[in-house]
């Protein structure tokens, strides 16, 4: 077995992958035509965050099994490419968690008290105390947007500090945020108007990127400090900076850039921002823990066994599996139709197999609607194996049950979710043998098959509807595939679905939710 490491991990961890037999290289820093002379010799890849794992590199890594990705956040690495290749990529999730809720505290402490430019006048021999007065956090409000694993770690702690906590996080129960302590905000715009300080630890997805932009700094209090410890472009640079110039925004702490590595953003310019070069995950406690992990997960994987952290699952071959290889597909498809559609916290997930499918084993089935349904919000890190547990850790019930009576459908797969306010439904079927179709959503019935982009819009039931998204469509160049309109009583509301070649833009949506009738329109990404 032979590992190549590009960049800097605990000498616990490289141990860790000698002791275990292997041949190891460590090769920090390699510049990227070199890695690609040589990664062709390798089982295995072990990077941090600066490595780019694309497609290029899997062109020339013919012998590469294993990418281990010493840390979180997995944006360096192409999932997809990987996972047509049967390469699986690992990480290790919560090794660092608490180093990067301390370094988010770290950054808020040192830029509203002027720790940083303090220290820099100090050691240009100036002992001036005038010009670094501060602010205290007790009694402030901070705002977390995100409350998963950091999120949830920095809100007990500033709680500690005397710090009122809320939070915004549609994806999570409220029992979690009752378990942190933490108030809950439904819509991000309160969160901003509320707060004090703002902390982002959400991943970057299309969502999030510039979610914390120049719309929030128009509704923020004035003297307001943000802290980006999450990932670069949650909070939109360039706003950053005007907000800062024009005095919205009185301090901010920036772990995090768009660009990595980068010596020229604007930010590093400004006087109240302190900077940090992507050092959350920079502790003893932290590297020792990511490295010792990835080791025992490169190896495990390389080895042929299950690893929990597994971020794609390329290893799905039992032939149990294989035989419902097209139900799984739909099983996702029905779980990701949620999330991009609303935005409640789910309470309960119950699975509904009906037919002739309801004789199998449907559990892994039901782990792809989970799959399917936590991963446009936590990114690729939800896999078939850590799918069950998703759930549990979000407090998210999972139910299945089973009618071997046909229906309308030889097959049926219903998902039904549950929420604090109603229950949504999503169904789907096979046709011929690989052939998903979604069947059903929330009452209304369709016949689809779903394709990369979709379009749902609920309108009026009136005439011209189609004819208007049709002709805006068709202007800005969409082209749609398929066009379904379904409706539950004449002159009511009305759903439609429309398969469509390409991405619709915000503005374009925009548009359409403005047609006369229109009431909500959902781009869907699958
Ligand atoms: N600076 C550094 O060195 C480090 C940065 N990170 C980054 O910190 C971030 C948080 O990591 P974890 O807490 O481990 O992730 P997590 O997956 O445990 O939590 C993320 C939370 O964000 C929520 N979320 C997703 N979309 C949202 C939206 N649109 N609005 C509000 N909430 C949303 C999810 O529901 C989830 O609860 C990630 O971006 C990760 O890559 C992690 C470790 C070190
Ligand atoms: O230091 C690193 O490897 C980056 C840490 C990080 O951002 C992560 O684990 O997501």
């Amino acid at each position: 077995m032979k590992i190549l490491v590009t960049e800097k991990i605990a000498t616990k961890g490289i141990d860790a992958m000698l002791q275990s037999g292997a041949i190891v290289d460590e090769m920090v820093g390699i510049n990227r035509e070199h890695l690609l002379e040589i990664i062709a010799e390798y089982d295995a890849l072990v990077v941090r965050s600066v490595t780019k794992v694309d497609e290029e590199l899997y062109e020339r890594a013919g012998n590469l099994k294993v990418v281990g990705r010493a840390g979180n956040g997995i944006d360096n690495i192409e999932i997809e490419g990987a996972t047509k290749r049967g390469i699986i990529v690992v990480n290790t999730p919560d090794a660092n968690s608490v180093s990067a809720a301390e370094m988010s505290i770290g950054l808020l402490l040192a830029s509203c008290r002027n720790i940083t430019q303090a220290d820099a006048l100090l050691r240009s021999k100036v002992w001036d105390r005038k010009g670094f007065k501060g602010i205290e956090l007790n009694g402030k409000t901070v705002g977390i947007v995100g409350l998963g694993r950091i999120g949830s770690l920095v809100a007990t702690r500033l709680q500690a500090f005397g710090m009122k906590t809320i939070a915004y996080d549609p994806y999570i129960t409220d029992e979690r945020f009752k378990k942190f302590g933490v108030e809950k905000k439904e819509i991000l715009e309160d969160l901003v108007r509320e707060s004090d300080f703002i902390t982002l630890h959400t991943p970057k997805t299309e969502e999030t990127f510039g979610m914390i932009g120049e719309e929030a700094f128009r509704i923020a209090k004035k003297g307001i400090v943000v802290v980006n410890c999450a990932r670069g472009g949650i909070v939109d640079e360039d706003a950053l900076v005007k907000a800062i110039e024009d005095g919205t925004v009185a301090y901010a702490g920036i772990d995090v850039l768009v660009q990595e590595p980068n010596t020229t953003s604007p930010l590093l310019e400004l006087k109240n921002v302190v900077n940090t070069p992507h050092l959350g995950a920079d502790t003893v406690e932290a590297q020792d823990n990511v490295g010792i992990t990835i080791a025992e997960e490169v190896i495990s994987a390389l080895r042929g066994e299950m690893v929990p952290n597994a971020v794609n699952l390329p290893t799905l071959h039992h032939q149990e599996v294989d035989g419902l290889r097209a139900f799984l597909k739909l099983g996702e498809t029905l779980g990701r139709l949620y999330h991009q559609l609303e935005k409640e916290a789910v309470k309960q997930v119950e699975v509904v197999y009906s037919g002739e499918i309801a004789k199998q084993e449907t559990e892994v089935i039901t782990l792809a609607v989970l799959k399917g349904l936590f991963e446009p919000v936590l990114m690729e890190r939800v896999n078939y194996v850590n799918a069950m547990l998703t759930a549990k850790q979000r407090g998210v019930m999972v139910t299945e049950s089973k009618t071997t009576e046909i229906g309308n459908y030889l097959n049926l797969v219903q998902v039904r979710i549950i929420t604090n306010k109603k229950e949504y439904t999503y169904s789907g079927t096979i046709f011929g043998k690989e052939e998903p179709r979604i069947v059903e959503v929330n009452g209304f019935e369709f016949d689809v098959s779903p394709t990369k982009y979709m379009l749902v819009a609920e309108n009026q039931d009136q005439p011209g509807m189609i004819g208007q998204i049709g002709t805006l469509l068709g202007k800005r160049n969409i082209n749609i595939a398929t066009m379904q309109v379904s409706r539950n009583l004449k002159g009511k509301n009305a759903m439609m679905f429309l398969t469509i070649d390409s991405e619709v833009s915000k503005e374009e949506k925009e548009q359409i939710k403005n047609i006369d009738g229109i009431s909500r329109i959902k781009f869907i990404k699958l």
